[in-house]
């Protein structure tokens, strides 16, 4: 039978952690195969702009039925995905998308108003503008096993020294897990929402350990 539900029903088909992520930038596909033929086939990829109507779906239940809002609206997800498909990842489970992360570059120390609709391909900062999980999926560990797999794919791209993103103050110590440091609060505001700004060294991490010895 299954595993009682706890912390640990991340249903682990593949050992994706922090600092020995397998995933493959080139390589979409979890590896290792499925021990279960019962388990859905898992699929990460970069996302391209034929997916922007589903990660608005996800995005109508997370964000919009909650706040009224959402992060990324379905033109501004097919314009982020068309200039920058590279820091985007998604988790497909039999070819359904589950969870998504999209990104783009900012060239300033911190977040404005303006990074809300600019991306700016000679920076160095991954500014994560959205992740969200389906709902059916959420508290499974599927969110984290997808932001360190997208940090993992940030780390071998030169051109990103940093992550950077804005959460609401529930959400920090979920990203703290993943290294990212509380800078102060974000400049945005969306209507009377505000909002914590986080950052994180990708050289840190991954690079450091690569290079060490050199
Ligand atoms: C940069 C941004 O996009 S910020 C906005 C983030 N997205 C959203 O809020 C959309 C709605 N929520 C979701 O899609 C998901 O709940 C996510 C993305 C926040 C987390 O994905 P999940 O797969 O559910 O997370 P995962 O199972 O890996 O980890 C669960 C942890 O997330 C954190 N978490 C999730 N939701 C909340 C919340 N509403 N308040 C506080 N912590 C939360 C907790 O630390 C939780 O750990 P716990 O179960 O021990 O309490």
């Amino acid at each position: 039978g299954e595993a009682p539900a706890s912390r640990m029903s991340t249903q682990s088909t593949y050992p994706l952690e922090p600092e020995a992520s397998q995933l493959q930038p080139e390589t979409p596909k979890a590896p290792g195969r499925q021990r279960r033929h019962t388990l859905p086939a898992n699929e990460f990829r970069c996302l391209t702009p034929e997916d922007a109507a589903s990660v608005f779906e996800i995005e109508r239940e997370a964000f919009i039925s909650v706040l009224g809002i959402c992060p990324l609206y379905l033109e501004e997800i097919k314009h982020f995905l068309t200039l920058c498909p590279e820091l985007s990842m998604g988790w497909f489970q039999e070819g359904r998308l589950v969870a998504f992360i999209i990104g783009s570059l900012w060239d300033q120390e911190r977040l404005t108003q303006e990074s809300m609709t600019l991306h700016r391909p000679g920076g160095h900062t991954a500014h994560l503008r959205a992740l969200a999980v389906h709902h059916t999926f959420r508290g499974q560990g599927k969110g984290s096993i997808l932001m360190w797999g997208l940090l993992h794919h940030l780390g071998r791209q030169p051109a990103v020294r940093r992550a950077v993103l804005m959460c609401e103050d529930a959400l920090v110590p979920f990203y703290q897990t993943f290294g990212f440091r509380l800078v102060g609060p974000c400049a945005i505001t969306l209507g009377s929402l505000t909002f914590k700004e986080l950052q994180r060294s990708m050289w840190d991490h991954a690079s450091r350990r690569r290079n060490s010895g050199s």
